[in-house]
């Protein structure tokens, strides 16, 4: 009996320490800045959308630390000011932005609301942009909604194919002609990988004859990547490139709506502190797209761990992409 104890003990403690080893050996995908790039992103404007936590968090203090100008696109004012006063603690920690280190001399990070559930906060989002901002160089579509109970946004859309897809091609539309004034720019889309679950099932897109929460995910990440293929199509011949990417599994606030049993949780911790990414290790796939002068003129790819990745047929098949482009200008309400 004994003898078992201590083996079950030995094993749990080995476990522990080999969980731990994996912590830290580290990411393979070094942060950018670390390569002496620190003003890279300097006089460059970027808008992150859902900057406060998670991805769109760790991709803007690594994209404030190269020098750009980051605007947070949020849906909560006060959540988002409270995540900006962290990062500027964190990005320039002796005050302002020309006085850290870490800083380049640049960089300034800016909050304006924006609920992407929201057709008319899209709107007026954008109709401030253009109203304040000279520029825009970089879009980053990054919010996202993962496995929420059904739920409707304001304009009555399934809400993860609302937030996810739709809210995010009327925001790239109405942008569209800013970015192309300031070109050459950049526009990244977050996608997943788990896209490859997704299907594209246009007679029902707003999930009223049957909901699933993991298929409209998916679906709402293939819709962010057939959208990218697309609008990359339409851009060829300009200088503004869009790309999409998957970032992994990564530790963030994304699992909110996933219900963890209490006594499971900490195991649950355990083996996400272990195995799932940081944010920062996450966020540098859209770093790197956002940029790096080694994507400078590439457009329509998919990435991951920033490499090029290849992608299933279905994320391929243009007609299908034409065709969701045109409904959701009808559904968005910009059908010219
Ligand atoms: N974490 C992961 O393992 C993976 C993440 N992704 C993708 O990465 C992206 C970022 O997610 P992640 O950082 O993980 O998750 P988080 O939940 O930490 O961040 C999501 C962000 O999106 C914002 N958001 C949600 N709904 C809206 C809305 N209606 N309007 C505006 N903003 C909104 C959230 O705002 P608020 O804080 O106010 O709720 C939050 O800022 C998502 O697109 C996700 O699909 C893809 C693959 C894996
Ligand atoms: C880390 C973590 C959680 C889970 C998050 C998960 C499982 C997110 C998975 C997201 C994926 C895989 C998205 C792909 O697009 C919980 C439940 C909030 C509990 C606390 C810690």
């Amino acid at each position: 009996m004994a003898v078992g104890t201590a083996a079950a003990l030995l094993a749990a403690l080995g476990g522990i320490l080999w969980l731990a080893a994996r912590r830290f050996v580290g990411s393979s995908v070094q942060p950018l800045h670390q390569g002496g790039d620190s003003g890279l992103m300097r006089g460059k404007t970027v808008l992150i959308t859902g900057a406060n936590s998670g991805l769109g968090r760790a991709t803007a203090a690594e994209l404030l630390r190269l020098g750009a100008r980051v605007i947070m696109g949020c849906r909560d004012r006060e959540r988002a000011e409270e995540a900006a006063g962290q990062l500027r603690r964190e990005v320039w920690p002796t005050g302002g932005p020309d006085s850290g280190p870490t800083s380049g001399g640049a960089g300034e990070l800016v909050v304006k609301e924006l609920d992407l559930s929201s057709l008319s906060s899209v709107r007026s989002f954008c109709l401030e942009m253009l109203q304040e901002e000279p520029r825009l160089d970089v879009l980053i579509n990054n919010a996202g909604v993962f496995q929420c109970p059904y739920m409707k946004t304001e304009d009555g859309f399934e809400m993860q194919f609302g937030v996810n897809h739709l809210g995010h091609f009327l925001l790239t539309n109405l942008l569209l002609g800013l970015l192309k004034s300031s070109a050459p720019n950049r526009i990244v889309v977050v996608s997943s990988k788990l896209y490859k679950y997704g299907d594209i099932n246009f007679e029902d897109l707003n999930s009223e004859q049957s909901y699933n929460k993991s298929f409209c995910y998916s679906r709402s990440k293939l819709a962010n990547i057939l959208f990218t293929r697309e609008l990359a199509r339409r851009l060829e011949g300009t200088s503004v490139t869009v790309n999409v990417l998957h970032p992994g599994i990564v530790r963030t606030n994304l699992g909110r709506h996933i219900h963890i049993p209490l006594l499971v949780r900490p195991l649950f911790n355990l083996v996400s502190w272990a195995f799932f990414k940081t944010p920062e290790e996450g966020a540098q796939t859209a770093v790197y797209l956002a940029s790096s002068p080694e994507v400078e003129g590439v457009s329509g790819k998919y990435f991951g761990d920033c490499k090029e990745e290849e992608l299933l047929p279905k994320a391929m098949d243009e007609s299908v992409a034409r065709k969701l482009w045109d409904i959701s200008e009808v559904m968005v309400g910009i059908l010219k």
